[in-house]
């Protein structure tokens, strides 16, 4: 057994933030990473070059927002599993839940979807003697359509609006409609769910102690604190 896999069964955690656009995710990532003390990983949406492309075009530019962000996600993975308890703003796997929602829409092609989905199962894959990739522990953020447009309006990043691209709306429901299920299947590892309806854990900090006392629980829980 090579040191470094000894190291990620017995000491190395990483854990991920998931849910919709606008669930909190980058916000918790803070939160919870200065609790722990551990470092933050986040998306990188302001250095991401294809992204404005992407909500100007989708049907031109989903194969490559895709392959732009799996090669990301991995770099920020690679590095992740080399501290303890790293914390990361959305999970690898949401990828193929927006790649999946635009082929079943058309707005992307399933041939496209079926090459990046198998590279992806390729990327994640355990292979012996290699660090696992895969999070030890998935906390989903739930919110409802009205959270997540709110928001979205709040933080105001200017492609995402609903009043430059009405569209939208409907872009954000149906994702929320494939989100719901995705993280009843999910199973790559131990997960659990934080109510972002309820629980403002940005500015009432009774709501942030409650959500990092369900987290610390879920850790003890999984064996990781
Ligand atoms: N639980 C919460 N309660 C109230 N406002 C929140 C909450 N979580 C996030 N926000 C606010 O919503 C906006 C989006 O949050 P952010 O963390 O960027 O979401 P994400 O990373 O999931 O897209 C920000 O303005 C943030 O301050
Ligand atoms: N895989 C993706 N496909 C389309 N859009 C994506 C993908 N991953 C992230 N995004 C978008 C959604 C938001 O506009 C930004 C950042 O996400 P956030 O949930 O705000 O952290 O990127």
């Amino acid at each position: 057994m090579s040191n470094i896999w000894y190291l990620r069964k017995n000491v190395i955690q990483v854990i991920v933030l998931s849910g919709p656009i606008g669930a909190g995710k980058s916000s918790l990532t803070s939160i919870l990473a200065e609790h722990l003390g551990t470092q933050a990983f986040y998306e990188g949406v302001d250095s991401n070059p294809v992204l404005p492309l992407y909500y100007k075009d989708m049907k031109r530019y989903t194969f490559l927002l895709n392959t732009y962000l799996l090669n990301h996600r991995l770099a920020q993975i690679n590095q992740a599993i080399q501290d303890k308890n790293s914390v990361s703003d959305r999970s690898i796997y949401e990828d193929a839940l927006f790649f999946k929602m635009n082929a079943d829409s058309k707005v992307a092609d399933p041939t496209e979807f079926k090459i990046y989905d198998d590279l992806l199962e390729n990327m994640m894959e355990d292979t012996p003697g290699n660090p696992s990739k895969k999070p030890d522990l998935l906390i989903y953020i739930h919110v409802s359509l009205d959270t997540m447009l709110d928001r979205i309006k709040k933080r105001g990043r200017s492609f995402e609006q609903i009043s430059t691209d009405p569209s939208l709306k409907d872009y954000y429901a149906r994702l929320l409609r494939y989100y719901e299920p995705w993280y009843e299947q999910y199973d790559a590892s131990p997960k659990m769910a934080i109510n972002g309806d309820k629980l403002d854990f940005v500015s009432s900090m009774d709501a942030q102690r409650e959500v990092l006392k369900e987290i610390d629980e879920k850790l003890h829980e999984i064996g990781n604190l």
